[in-house]
């Protein structure tokens, strides 16, 4: 048994495994001060009052190791909702490309840009692309995220976009960090298909998702909907498929144009759609009638150094938001969850409170885990992060560092002293 004990602040974010928090829901964060947390094997056992805890645990609490967590902050272990972790390369000659004036969809239109990590994924075994997701990972893990969602998208083709979704798999057997899958065929036409791209769709949906559904390998089935990628129309075709074999839609919507994405999300019934920053009214009305959750992903209108999605007006409107790094090495090449949280209040007008619960029970539902993960309360997986500040404040407040102190994954101690000691 572990005993985590006296934190300055607690945050349980009790009460949202059902449903996500919206509105003002977001902003409490039912906080617990001189806070204590009991775990049982892989489970969280109690949480509460160091003073109740202690009473009413008084037999066993003597024989359970000692987490000391005096002036420090207690969370659900952080959850990334959107990534595409599983890839080769790096993109830094793009990135001063940009810095020279050249746009993100010029580059991948001149055949760089996703098409040049696909390329490298591509060239990539197995065992490199394992080795490579599993440092990564480990910062991650280091930052203070215990789940993280996966997209494939990087291979465009069965046999490579089967390959980046084995590595997800193998790793969420073999790394602390669970993984959740999500197939994305539909990252960009195939440049063997650029004169004809339907016959791209034809082929992931006759071919890729049939196939990565038998084997299981992923849960979720995205699209990157944009202009001069897929079509609403496209991306509607390739999101009724997946349902059809399982997979729940997932949608890249209105990142770098208004073209319909959000509406497409609701229409489809997807879980979540992400970016958003060019979303419509009518687009932001229609997910918040629904509960659609909108994942946004700050870290990335920052480094294309484009404008930012309308956090504020979407949860006033009653959209439950996630927030996410969107890691990937063209459009967001950061690992830090912490940062994303500073970007949500300073770039997007969200509360330090919004962003966490945006990092923990909302990312958990972007992903469908919210049953098991995202908050801290008895019954729930023994996911936690402890931060070495005195209140949850500065997660956002001190930013461009890393304040974790010590993460516990299932049940085990994992970071210790902000180093991975597993
Ligand atoms: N926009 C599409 N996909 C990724 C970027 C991938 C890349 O540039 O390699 C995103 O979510 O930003
Ligand atoms: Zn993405």
């Amino acid at each position: 048994m572990l005993y985590i004990k006296k934190a300055a602040q607690l945050i349980t974010l009790q009460g949202h495994s059902d449903t996500p928090a919206i509105k003002e829901q977001m902003k409490n964060l039912y906080v617990i001060e001189n806070g204590s947390v009991l775990v049982q094997e892989n489970k969280i056992l109690a949480v509460g009052k160091d003073e109740d805890i202690r009473q009413q645990f008084h037999e066993v609490i003597d024989k359970a190791e000692v987490i000391k967590a005096e002036n420090k902050i207690v969370t659900p272990g952080l959850i990334d909702p959107h990534t595409h972790l599983v890839y080769a390369g790096s993109r830094e000659k793009e990135y001063v490309m940009r810095l020279q004036g050249k746009t993100y969809m010029d580059i991948m239109n001149e055949g760089g840009g996703i098409h040049a990590t696909t390329r490298a994924t591509q060239e990539s075994s197995f065992e490199q692309l394992y080795m490579e997701t599993a440092k990564r990972l480990d910062v991650f893990l280091l930052n203070g995220v215990t789940t993280v969602e996966i997209k494939s998208g990087y291979g465009l083709s069965l046999e490579h976009e089967l390959k980046q979704l084995k590595v997800a798999k193998q790793l969420n057997e073999d790394h602390a960090v669970d993984i959740v899958s999500t197939f994305m065929g539909a990252h960009a036409v195939s440049p063997m298909f650029k004169t004809n791209p339907d016959l791209f769709v034809d082929q992931i949906i006759q071919e890729m998702i049939p196939a990565v559904a038998e084997s299981r390998i992923a849960e979720f089935n995205d699209v990157f909907c944009e202009k001069g990628v897929f079509t609403p129309e496209q991306s509607r075709r390739i999101l009724e498929a997946g349902k059809q074999f399982g997979l729940i839609p997932k949608i890249h919507a209105d990142e770098i144009e208004p073209y319909g994405g959000a509406e497409l999300a609701v229409e489809v019934g997807a879980i979540s759609a992400d970016h958003l920053l060019n979303a419509s009214e009518r687009g932001i009305k229609m997910m918040a009638e629904k509960g659609v959750i909108g994942v946004l992903l700050p870290g990335t209108a920052f480094f294309l150094m484009a404008k930012f999605a309308p956090a504020r007006k979407m949860i006033d409107s009653g959209i439950p938001i996630a927030l996410s790094t969107d890691a990937n090495p063209g459009s967001s090449p950061t690992f830090s969850l912490q940062f994303i949280m500073n970007l949500g209040c300073l770039q997007m007008g969200m509360t330090p409170e919004e962003t966490i619960t945006a990092t923990t029970i909302n990312a958990a539902h972007a992903i469908g885990r919210a049953k098991e993960i995202g908050s801290l309360e008895p019954g729930k997986k023994a996911d936690i992060a402890i931060f070495n500040v005195p209140n949850y404040l500065f997660l956002s407040y001190q930013y461009g560092m890393n304040h974790i102190d010590t993460v516990i994954k299932s049940g085990v101690l994992v970071v210790k002293e902000g180093k991975i000691v597993i």
